[in-house]
């Protein structure tokens, strides 16, 4: 039996960002990856704190952007590439009434490190009133942060890339297969509905979709454009517009009135030609409170849920990595509003 401290199933950020805290504390570990395109592969990556509907902001906003930027230093100590593009926001207006419900929300103390008051003006894509940028919202360059992470995994052998078979978990020997493991997390998303463990978890699918497009007229590179969807260039040339949110049809495959969503979106803000080259969708975990759902098994306490991130992968995976592993390792309970025990 090889004796190892955890076992992560899961490699979307939610697992990802659970083995950084892991290896920044020298744990052992194996993390199973079944090799499908997972939720956080297919993300658009915004690090946003506001959100642009009503220009609110959420809990912990500020401390979940500060230790994102924490984080991603430290894991480019290991895998030497900075993985955050300091491309803001600018959330295009729809009329004036618009602007002055920004630069109110920008008075409060909550909000105002965050909207900007001065509001720009974008070439190419249609911007009559006008856009608003949020400060300290960046993106992750997310394939360059999965193809490396997944490398240094599978060179310290800390990756196995195979589906992980619960009936071959013992939880109370804690072993799996040839593994004796003091703890084992669940980061599977949505896959979470076949874990016989946590399959009771509050955790609904919300399908998005994204497209990506070849543009005539290239837009301004150095922000993130918001109007209905996000629009930003990817490092291939071609350029990124999503996603959609769709709870309702959630088959397996391609939905043609997503895609037919996301061309009149950015038809609405693009006047020129473009093309779809590209069509993912993805299934987000979300939970009716839009807070994540963490926790230990009633009966097995080796065994731990990290679960229901929801829009927000990257702040949420990020920073709540850590205080599943406090609460696991300092024993630091969990927050109320993120512990499984709230829907108890
Ligand atoms: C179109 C779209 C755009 C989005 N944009 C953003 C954004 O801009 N910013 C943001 O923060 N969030 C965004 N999100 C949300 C974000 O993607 C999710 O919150 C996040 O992906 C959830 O991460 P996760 O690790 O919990 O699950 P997932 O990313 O789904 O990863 C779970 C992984 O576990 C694997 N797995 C499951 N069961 C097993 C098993 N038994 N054995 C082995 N592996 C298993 C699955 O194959 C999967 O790869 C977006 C989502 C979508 C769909």
């Amino acid at each position: 039996m090889k004796q190892i401290d955890y076992i992560i199933v899961g490699d979307g950020y939610a697992g990802m960002f659970f083995a950084h805290q892991l290896i920044r504390n020298n744990k052992s570990f194996v993390l199973f990856s079944e090799g499908r395109k997972s939720a956080s592969q297919v993300s658009a990556g915004i690090i946003n704190p506001v959100v642009l509907k009503k220009f609110t902001t959420f809990w912990k906003a500020q401390e979940q952007i500060d230790f994102l930027k924490k984080t991603l230093t430290e894991i480019k100590s290991y895998t030497g590439k900075n993985y955050l593009i300091d491309s803001p926001i600018h959330r295009i207006f729809h009329d004036e009434n618009e602007q002055k419900l920004w630069l109110k929300k920008s008075e409060n103390d909550e909000l105002s490190g965050f909207l900007d008051k001065k509001f720009d003006h974008l070439e190419v894509v249609k911007n009559n009133f006008l856009t608003g940028k949020v400060n300290q919202s960046a993106r992750l360059q997310v394939s360059g942060f999965f193809v490396d992470l997944f490398d240094f995994l599978e060179k310290n052998a800390f990756l196995i890339k195979e589906k992980f078979d619960y009936t071959k978990l013992d939880a109370s020997s804690g072993t799996y297969k040839d593994l004796q493991f003091k703890n084992a997390v669940f980061c599977e998303g949505m896959g979470v509905t076949e874990n016989p463990f946590f399959s009771d978890i509050a955790v609904n699918p919300n399908k998005g979709h994204h497209i990506k497009v070849k543009l005539s007229h290239a837009i301004p590179e150095d922000v993130t454009i918001k109007k209905k969807h996000f629009l930003f260039p990817t490092d291939n040339g071609l350029y990124f517009y999503g996603g959609t949110y769709d709870r309702e049809q959630l088959h397996h495959h391609v939905d043609e009135s997503a895609v037919t969503q996301l061309v009149n979106g950015l038809s609405e803000i693009y006047p020129h030609d473009f093309e779809v080259e590209e069509v993912n969708f993805g299934f987000r975990p979300t939970v009716k409170d839009r807070r994540p759902i963490i926790g230990r098994h009633a009966s097995f306490k080796n065994l731990y849920v990290f679960n229901g991130l929801g829009a927000r992968g990257i702040l949420n995976g990020c920073y709540f990595s850590k205080s599943l592993y406090q609460f696991i390792e300092e024993d630091i309970p969990l927050h109320e509003e993120v512990s499984a025990e709230r829907f108890k």
